[in-house]
């Protein structure tokens, strides 16, 4: 059987874009999605996305592997270029540039913007050690910075979910971290049952932050877009950020918000699609 796909990014996160609108559950395996990601062998991806039928009153579903296979509860970057990869798809039949989707962080709601932007209502960040998960401190406390012996080294480090999980270091220079060699022992720290996504900040001033990520199942990327919002809210946990900012990744800028009205995290940022082909 034929697949079609669509090769997008958001900053540098590439994704398989795949049409999934006929069934409920992914037409690729985990396996197979690794495959695919392999830029070796495969077409070099950080995740396969999958555009499903909606569920609880939602427009369409969104799936992601990441490139080792496995299932993240949400990918910023990605459902920007999912929100354009719907609207293609949709073509002349397009009634609106604002969609619900339905993803494992619950209901988040891309609006494709007439500069060719996407801005995104990412819902509540979550903070407490339960909602993480982390084992460090109770599971009803806030972990704002929390030390964490990793590779020899005490770091201060501060915990939020946007869905999937970020821990969130600020370092005084973001080019000097190691972070091939210390990315995955936070990834694997045993504070993370359920591994975790690292961000590495560095405040240039309270609305100019720079960041380093290494992403849970897919390693160094060149942007992601909940781990932005994740460092934006420990920014203004720990005092060092405003609560609008600008995020310079490698891949380019993302502009976040946490809003002081609803206390929800609004994210701006490009969706680009690259190419399309068939597997
Ligand atoms: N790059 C993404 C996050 C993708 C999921 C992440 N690797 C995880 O396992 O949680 C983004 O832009 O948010």
């Amino acid at each position: 059987m034929a697949i079609e796909f669509t090769k997008y990014h958001g900053l540098g996160n590439d994704f398989i874009l795949v049409d999934n609108r006929a069934s409920s559950s992914p037409v690729l395996t985990p396996e197979q999605a690794i495959q695919l990601c392999d830029r070796h062998f495969g077409i070099g991806a950080d995740g396969v996305i999958f555009a499903l039928p909606g569920e609880n009153a939602a427009d369409y579903t969104m799936r992601i592997f990441n490139s080792d296979g496995s299932e993240p509860e949400m990918c910023g970057n990605g459902i920007r270029c999912l929100g354009r990869f719907i609207a293609d798809l949709e073509g002349e039949e397009r009634t609106k540039d604002t969609y619900k989707i339905h993803t494992l962080a619950g209901m988040i709601t891309p609006q494709l913007m007439a500069d060719g932007q996407v801005k995104v209502d990412m819902g509540l960040p979550r903070l407490l050690a339960g909602e993480i998960p982390t084992n460090l401190g109770s599971s009803d406390t806030k972990v704002i910075n929390q030390p964490l012996e990793v590779a020899g080294k005490t770091w201060e480090v501060t915990c939020v979910s946007m869905g999937n999980p970020h821990c969130i270091t600020f370092v005084e220079d973001v080019a000097a971290i190691d972070l091939e060699n210390i990315g995955p022992k936070f990834e694997h720290h045993p504070a993370f049952p359920q591994r975790i996504n690292t961000e590495f900040i560095q405040v240039v001033n309270r609305n100019y932050v720079k960041m380093r990520v290494w992403e849970r199942g897919a390693g160094i990327t060149l942007a992601c877009g909940t781990g932005a919002c994740a460092s934006l809210v420990a920014g203004v946990l720990t005092g060092k950020c405003d609560r609008t900012a600008t995020v310079e990744l490698p891949g380019g800028p993302l502009q976040i918000e946490w809003s002081e009205l609803d206390q929800r995290v609004y994210m701006t940022g490009p969706a680009q699609k690259v190419f399309t082909g068939k597997l």
